[in-house]
């Protein structure tokens, strides 16, 4: 069989791999490890994600640019103290044919160090900001763990926006309309749904001020999963960088400008499919469909004469134009030699969100014949609707997905407030909402206290014993049950009180 060889519930690893693979999306690099190829379905849902930010990024006033893929060890210098924990992950160019290089240069893994020399050098009056900028380029990160396609990998595609302000609250409402864009991306065009908060200060990226960031959930094995990361770096980066400008609140005084950074990669191709696949194979939402609607001429019999055939395919062709016309992406597959069972796996296994089966018994009826992908779910739509309820089926499948998935992260997204029912509720594939102290040391506990030997697939494929909880995010919109003077945080080793309700779970 073609199809995927392994259950999605039982060998999550190895059906992800499958899934990509087959259909089409990813082709593994193998001159050397950690390194994917995007093959054109997965493009195609990149470029649908990069339309839809791009415009709004440019209606908010961002511009593009490109700036230079490598960066000098003396750059890079000026940010050393939170670079230390990154530095196993910088790929380094040491030679240039057969001579070394007098400087070694390093592989952007993220552009910072890049760009903001130049952004002292342009931001110099209150009057250029706010200033932003954004690229969308690949960076490079020799991850050590295990790499898997778009979810961790030594190279990968994003945008990273990087901007100025003369505020801390102007900076931080950018922020928040970066934020809820990413989570646009997921729930509007992914049907994913997201959890938006604030990391923790053991999670958030160490060189900014506040880290903001949408969670997902993958209900197969109950891991939260990191979406995209809004950050805002105070005045952290521009005292490093030395971007200035005068104050406009006092005359000739200089002020550091305040700055954010924020970024959305290919991973959100990987969430997607996790989330919605199964063991047919991709289950692709509409929006982001490359091949929407799929039409497969059946009943093509040996009984039917050359002139018969002729003229039905004619008639398929006819219903494929008014399909397209009514602005729904649809093809057909009138592939010789092979059945229409062969092609109805074929397109269940590439993820197209509908099929469209159209013979002789459904000429005589005046209807067509439709399965939709999501739920398997059979019916017919006469000939004369066509041009509305194809187009209407495609946003009940969108729609359908993310319930679907919102209602699996809500039924496991726990409020607890008793320590003993939090490793039951991660072995049960939930993450949990628990009051927390938010001091550091008191997260890393946590992630001690809460490691079973449960055995579990690891994203290599191997059984692992579980690991550790992780803070996921400070959950924007906080349980209804409060958080009062009196309440403990939930670690049975803290004897703190309680800050606020903290969203932790295991986690990617
Ligand atoms: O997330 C984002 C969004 C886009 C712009 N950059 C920020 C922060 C990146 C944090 N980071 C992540 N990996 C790294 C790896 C090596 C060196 C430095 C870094 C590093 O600074």
């Amino acid at each position: 069989i073609i199809g995927i060889t392994v259950s999605k519930a039982d060998h999550f690893a190895q059906w992800y791999q499958e899934v990509v693979l087959k259909a089409e999306m990813i082709e593994y690099y193998n001159e050397i490890a950690g390194f994917y190829i995007l093959r054109p379905p997965a493009m195609y849902v990149w470029n649908v994600i990069r339309k839809w930010f791009q415009e709004r990024i440019e209606h908010m006033g961002v511009e593009e640019t490109s700036f230079p893929m490598f960066l000098s060890s003396k750059s890079l210098e000026k940010e050393k103290d939170h670079v230390e924990g990154f530095a196993p992950e910088l790929a380094w160019v040491t030679k240039a044919g057969d001579k070394d290089l007098e400087i070694p240069v390093a592989v952007r893994p993220t552009s910072e160090a890049v760009m903001y020399p130049y952004y002292a050098k342009w931001i110099r009056s209150h009057r250029d900001l706010p200033f932003r900028l954004n690229q969308w380029n690949s960076v490079v990160r020799w991850e050590a763990k295990q790499t898997t396609p778009f979810l961790r990998a030594r190279e990968f595609l994003w945008q990273e926006g990087h901007t100025a302000h003369v505020s801390e609250e102007t900076a931080g409402k950018e922020v928040l309309e970066i934020l809820e864009l990413y989570a646009g991306v997921y729930e509007q065009l992914l049907a994913v749904p997201v959890v938006r908060g604030r990391k923790t200060e053991n999670e958030k990226f160490a060189g900014g001020y506040y880290t903001t960031t949408v969670e997902g959930y993958i209900p197969t094995n109950g891991r939260g999963i990191q979406g995209a990361t809004s950050h805002c770096l105070g005045q952290n980066f521009s005292k490093m960088f030395d971007i200035t400008v005068e104050d406009p609140n006092q005359k000739g005084q200089h002020m550091h400008v305040w700055q954010n950074s924020w970024g959305l990669s290919t991973r959100v191709i990987g969430v997607m499919v996790m989330i919605h696949g199964d063991d047919k194979g991709l289950v692709l939402p509409p929006r982001i469909s490359k091949v929407q609607a799929i039409l497969i001429p059946v009943g093509l019999t040996a009984k039917m004469t050359a002139e018969e055939k002729t003229a039905h395919i004619a008639k398929c062709d006819e219903l494929l134009a008014e399909i397209k016309k009514a602005g729904v992406r649809a093809d057909i597959d009138v592939r010789e030699g092979y059945t229409p069972a062969w092609k109805f796996n074929d397109w269940e296994l590439k993820g197209v969100p509908l099929r469209l089966e159209f013979g002789p018994k459904d000429a005589a009826k005046d209807v067509i014949s439709y399965a939709r992908r999501d739920t398997g779910e059979k019916g017919t739509v006469p000939l004369a609707e066509l041009a509305t309820a194809v187009p209407a089926l495609l946003e009940t499948v969108q729609k359908a997905m993310y319930d679907k998935a919102d209602k699996a992260f809500r039924e496991h997204r726990l409020v607890i407030q008793d320590w003993s029912k939090v490793v039951p509720a991660l072995d049960s594939k939930n993450v949990v909402l628990i009051p927390h102290c938010l001091d550091m040391k008191c997260e890393d506990r946590i992630k001690d206290l809460t490691k079973s030997d449960e055995q579990v697939e690891g994203p290599d494929g191997q059984k692992a014993p579980s690991m550790g909880m992780k803070s996921l995010c400070i959950p924007f919109e906080q349980p209804a049950e409060k958080i009062t003077e009196g309440t403990k945080c939930l670690s049975p080793e803290c004897e703190r009180n309680a800050q606020t309700w903290v969203m932790f779970g295991r986690s990617y």
